[in-house]
C-alpha cells in the first residue's frame, strides 16, 4: 500500500433542514492512499457525495461536521505544489465557517440535550419506590411467560425480540430501585450525570467558539505568558509584583464566579488540588457555603483595592493592560472552557512550582492551538484557505459537465484561465499548455477547437472538457462524482480508459463515486460501500467481488445488469432506507435483508476484521453467527461481469 495523504477519522456530519436536523453520514473512518483508484458505492443518499465534500469543503452551508477530523498528511513536504506545509485537521478548519445559524441551532440543541438530563437527574431524585417494585414484579412474570429457548443468534423470532425489549425496560427499573436505596450508588449516578453536563457545556462553547476580539486577546495573553517563561525565573517571580498581581487577579476572577454562580462548582472542583497547595485559607473559604454574598462582595472590593494599588504603583503600561485583558477574557462569555481549565492549572503552577515546566506550557499552548487552530483568526481567511486547498490539491469532476463550464467562454480560454490563476502561467504559455491539454484528453485537432464554446462540443467531449480543467490544476487527488452517468456506454468506456490513464501518468489518486458496480471492476483499487450514512464493507476491488461479507453489498452486487436472465426481472432490493432523521438503532440494513439476526435489530455490529485490506460490518461475521454463505448467483462473478 502506498503513503496515506488522508485519514477521515469517525466522521459525522449532519444537515440542517428547517428545525430539524438529519445525520447524513455516521462514524466514517477511511483511509486514502497516494495514487490509488478508490471507488465509493451505493444506494442513492447513501451519503457518498457528502463524504468527499467533507474533506473538500463543499459541504452546503446548511451542513456541518459534528464529529471527527479529517487529517490531511502532505504529500511531499518541500513540494510547492502542497498547500499545507504541516498535517492539517481540516474539520477544525472548517468549525470556522461553520454557518452562524447552524452554530445557534447546535447551541439550541446541546441547551436542550442539558435540561434533559437535568430533568432525569429531577427524576431519579425523587422516586416512588413502591411503584417502581410493582413494575418489576410485573416484567418478570411477563418474561417469565415468553422465555424459550432460543439464543439471539437464532433467526427472526419475535419472541426473543419481546425478551430483550421487556429486559431492557427491566434493567431500567432495577436501576431506577438502586437509585432510590443505595445512597452510594445515586451519588455515582449523580457525578456521572454531572460529568455529562459539563461535557455538554464544554462541548456548546467549543461550537461556539470564541469571536474575533477573544482571539487576539487570548493570542496575546499566550504570547506575554510565553515571553515569561523564557525571560523569567520562578524563583524571582514568586515575591514579585507580577505574582502578587497573578494571584490577586486569580482570586478577583473566582470570586466573581462564585457570585455569579455559573459553573462555579464544577470549576471549583476541578481545581481542588491546585487550589489548596497555592492558598490554604482561601480555599477553606471557598468551601464555607453559608458565607452570605456580602461577605464576598466586601472581599471583592477589598481584593480590588489592593489590585488597583498594585497596579497604580506600576510603571509598566502595558503589563496592566495585558492583566487587564486576561481578566476581560476570563469573564467573557465566550471564553473557552477547556483552554480556562488548562490556563488557570498553569498559573497555579507557576505560583506554587520553584520552577517553570517549559514542556508543559508548550503543552498547553499546542493544545489550545489544536482546539481553536489560532492560524486562522477569521472567517474569511478560513475560506481561503480550503479554496486554496482545493484549488491546488483536490479536483472535482460532476455528473453533469455543463455545471462546470461556462457556456458563454470558449473552451481553450476556460483553461488557460485556470493555468494563469493557478501557476502563474503567461497568456502565451498557458494557450500552449491549454491545446496540450486538450490533445491529453482526447481532442482531435485541439488547435482549431480551442476557440470552440461548451456548445460546439458533444457531451462526451465536454467532460473530456472538464478533466483537462481539473487536470490544469495539477491535482493532488481528482474526485470523480458520477461522472459517466450522463454519458452513453461507450463513451463511458472512453471517459474510464482516460481518467485511468491520466491517473498513471500524473499519479494522482482518484476516489471514484458511483452506483454502478460494473464500473467499479474495471476501475477501482479498491472499494468503500456504504449504507444510510456509513461504510459497511471496504477491500480491495477483487476482495469485494471475490468475497463479500455484507448481505447489502451481495444485494448490490446480485443488481449488476450482467447477472440478468433474459425473461427474468433484474434483482432488486427490497424496501428503503431508514429515514437519517432518526436515530438508527442496529444494523441500519437489517429490515431489508433476509440473512438478518435477532441480535441485528438491537446492537450495531463492530466493523469485523476480514483480512489485512478487508472489512465488514455485520453480525454475520461473529463467530458465534449461524454459517451463512453469499448467494449462489454471486459465485465466479469476474467472470460473469468481464464476459
Ligand atoms: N444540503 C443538504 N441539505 C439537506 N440534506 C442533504 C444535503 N446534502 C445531502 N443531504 C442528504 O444527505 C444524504 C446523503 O447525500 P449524498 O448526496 O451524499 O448521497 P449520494 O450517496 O451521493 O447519493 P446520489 O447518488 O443520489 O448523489 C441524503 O439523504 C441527502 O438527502
Amino acid at each position: 500500500m502506498n503513503k496515506k495523504i488522508l485519514a477521515l477519522n469517525n466522521i459525522e456530519v449532519k444537515f440542517q433542514v428547517r428545525q430539524k436536523f438529519l445525520t447524513a453520514i455516521r462514524n466514517v473512518s477511511l483511509d486514502i492512499y497516494d495514487q490509488e483508484i478508490l471507488a465509493i458505492v451505493g444506494e442513492s443518499g447513501s451519503g457518498k457525495s457528502v463524504v468527499t465534500k467533507t474533506f473538500t469543503g463543499m459541504l452546503e452551508s446548511n451542513g456541518f461536521i459534528s464529529e471527527g477530523s479529517i487529517i490531511y498528511y502532505p504529500s511531499d513536504l518541500n513540494k510547492e505544489n502542497n498547500y499545507f506545509k504541516e498535517q492539517v485537521d481540516l474539520v477544525s478548519l472548517q468549525k470556522d465557517i461553520a454557518d452562524k445559524y447552524t452554530i445557534k441551532s447546535i447551541v439550541k440543541n446541546t441547551k436542550n440535550e442539558i435540561n434533559q438530563v437535568k430533568k432525569q437527574i429531577k427524576k431519579l431524585s425523587s422516586l416512588n419506590i413502591d411503584n417502581i417494585n410493582d413494575q418489576i414484579l410485573k416484567l418478570e412474570n411477563k418474561i417469565e411467560g415468553l422465555k424459550n429457548k432460543n439464543d439471539e443468534f437464532s433467526s427472526n423470532n419475535s419472541t426473543n425480540i419481546k425478551i430483550s425489549f421487556l429486559n431492557s425496560k427491566l434493567k431500567s427499573y432495577k436501576n431506577e430501585k438502586k437509585c432510590a436505596t443505595d445512597v452510594k450508588y445515586w451519588n455515582e449516578v449523580n457525578d456521572k450525570y454531572e460529568e455529562k453536563i459539563f461535557n455538554l457545556e464544554v462541548n456548546k462553547r467549543k461550537i461556539r467558539g470564541l469571536n474575533l476580539i477573544d482571539k487576539i486577546l487570548i493570542g496575546d495573553t499566550i504570547n506575554f505568558f510565553k515571553r515569561i517563561v523564557s525571560s523569567v525565573d520562578a524563583k524571582k517571580i514568586s515575591n514579585n509584583k507580577f505574582h502578587k498581581v497573578l494571584m490577586l487577579s486569580y482570586k478577583i476572577n473566582l470570586i466573581g464566579n462564585l457570585i455569579k454562580k455559573s459553573n462555579n462548582d464544577h470549576f471549583i472542583n476541578r481545581n481542588k488540588l491546585y487550589l489548596e497547595s497555592a492558598m490554604p485559607d482561601f480555599y477553606e473559604q471557598l468551601f464555607l457555603k453559608d458565607i452570605s454574598k456580602e461577605y464576598w462582595f466586601d472581599l471583592l472590593n477589598k481584593l480590588l483595592e489592593e489590585y488597583n494599588n498594585l497596579k497604580d504603583a506600576s510603571t509598566n503600561e502595558l503589563f496592566n493592560k495585558k492583566i487587564y485583558n486576561f481578566l476581560d477574557i476570563f469573564n467573557s462569555n465566550y471564553y473557552n472552557f477547556e483552554i480556562e481549565i488548562m490556563i488557570e492549572k498553569f498559573i497555579i503552577n507557576l505560583m506554587t512550582k520553584s520552577v517553570i515546566d517549559k514542556e508543559e506550557f508548550n503543552q498547553i499552548i499546542s493544545r489550545y492551538k489544536d482546539i481553536k487552530g489560532l492560524k486562522i483568526i477569521n472567517k474569511l481567511k478560513a475560506i481561503k484557505s480550503l479554496r486554496n486547498l482545493r484549488g491546488k490539491t483536490i479536483s472535482t469532476i460532476f455528473q453533469d459537465p455543463m455545471t462546470s463550464l461556462n457556456p458563454l467562454l470558449s473552451v481553450g480560454f476556460q483553461i488557460s484561465e485556470v493555468l494563469r490563476k493557478k501557476l502563474k502561467f503567461s497568456k502565451k504559455k498557458a494557450k500552449e499548455e491549454a491545446i496540450k491539454l486538450l490533445e491529453k484528453v482526447g481532442i482531435k485537432d485541439a488547435k482549431k477547437r480551442y476557440k470552440n464554446i461548451p456548445g460546439q462540443y458533444s457531451g462526451g467531449m465536454r467532460q473530456r472538457v472538464v478533466i483537462a480543467i481539473a487536470l490544469a490544476s495539477q491535482p493532488k487527488i481528482l474526485i470523480c462524482d458520477e461522472p459517466t452517468t450522463a454519458l452513453d456506454v461507450t463513451i463511458q468506456a472512453q471517459i474510464l480508459d482516460l481518467i485511468k490513464e491520466l491517473q498513471r501518468e500524473y499519479k494522482f489518486t482518484v476516489v471514484f463515486i458511483t452506483h454502478d458496480l460494473g464500473v467499479v471492476a474495471k476501475l477501482a483499487d479498491r472499494v468503500a460501500v456504504m449504507y444510510a450514512g456509513q461504510i459497511i464493507e471496504y477491500g480491495l476491488t477483487d476482495e469485494i467481488f471475490h468475497d463479500p461479507k455484507h448481505p447489502y453489498t451481495w444485494s448490490l452486487l446480485s443488481a449488476l445488469p450482467q447477472l440478468g436472465e433474459k425473461g427474468k426481472e433484474l434483482f432488486s432490493i427490497k424496501g428503503a432506507p431508514p429515514s437519517l432523521f432518526k436515530k438508527i438503532e442496529g444494523d441500519a440494513f437489517s429490515l431489508r435483508s433476509e440473512y438478518s439476526l435477532e441480535v441485528d435489530k438491537i446492537y450495531e455490529p463492530p466493523m469485523f476484521k476480514v483480512s489485512e485490506t478487508h472489512y465488514a460490518k455485520t453480525w454475520l461475521l461473529d463467530q458465534r453467527a449461524p454459517k451463512t454463505n453469499k448467494p449462489e448467483m454471486l459465485k465466479d462473478l469476474r467472470s460473469k461481469i468481464e464476459d
